[in-house]
């Protein structure tokens, strides 16, 4: 296997607030990964450090085997990289076609823009809302088409922060189902999830995140039987 994703010593403060604190980290190419860990463990601001919204005080960031450290997050975007962040990022006013093709315009032209519209509004299974507004969709639906308009990109990484939050045990089956989908047609996937039953629904490999740093990393089984992984979220550990 090759490394998609390659971080050494990633730093990153805010003020006091130590967000990454030397974080190592490899991700296989064509994995589905979970990243679990403790309200504030640094999960989102390590996204944010992947796509390059934050600059890092220290380390590099290699995607591909090309070191990215350095590129602004549009450049990352146009290399692969793709996100789903926890803040909602639709256009509630707007169409759900109208949302992805905003999503596609600046890759997509033409007739490909709309093959891969309508290609992504079934990936969704919007083809029936598509000239509805996204704002009344349910909330699994919202969910669905803006995994949908990071992936119609065709990346070749994507992440996302907690996809399955606030939905109902059948949305968050069948947003296994989506992701394993995505996966088979050769996307990697990286995931910050709490939904345990999720994380192994999805994941063959899971890493833990405290305190900015790798807490441990291993099979959903081994980090489920880890000493030190319950005491963390119960906030009890020593580290
Ligand atoms: N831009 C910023 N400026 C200052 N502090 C920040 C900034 N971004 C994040 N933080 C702080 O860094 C810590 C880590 O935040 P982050 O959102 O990355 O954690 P998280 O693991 O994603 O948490 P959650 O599971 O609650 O989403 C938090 O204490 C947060 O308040």
């Amino acid at each position: 296997m090759t490394a998609i994703l390659e971080v050494a010593g990633l730093r990153k403060s805010f003020g006091g607030v130590t967000v990454a604190d030397g974080i190592d980290f490899v991700l296989e190419r064509g994995a589905m990964h979970c990243l679990i860990g403790p309200n504030g463990a640094g999960k989102s601001s390590f996204f944010r450090l992947i796509l390059g919204e934050h600059a890092p005080d220290a380390g590099r960031i290699l995607f591909a085997g090309d070191d990215i450290t350095a590129l602004r997050s549009f450049q990352r975007i146009r290399r692969g990289i793709s996100v789903k962040f926890q803040v909602p990022g639709i256009f509630k006013a707007l169409s759900v076609r109208q949302n992805l093709e905003v999503a596609f315009q600046h890759h997509l032209h033409g007739q490909s823009l709309s093959a891969t519209t309508r290609a992504m509004l079934e990936f969704a299974g919007l083809e029936h809302e598509a000239d509805l507004q996204a704002g009344v969709l349910s909330h699994g639906q919202q969910q669905w088409l803006e995994i949908a308009m990071a992936v119609g990109v065709e990346p070749q990484l994507l992440l996302l922060d907690e996809p399955t939050a606030g939905m109902s045990p059948d949305e968050t089956r069948k947003t296994g189902e989506m992701l394993h989908d995505l996966n088979d047609r050769g996307i990697t996937i990286l995931a910050v999830e709490h939904d345990m039953a999720f994380v192994e629904q999805i994941s063959r490999r899971v890493t833990v995140l405290h305190f900015g740093s790798i807490f441990a990393e291993g099979t959903i089984a081994e980090i489920i039987d880890h000493p030190g992984v319950q005491e963390i979220y119960l906030g009890t550990a020593d580290v």
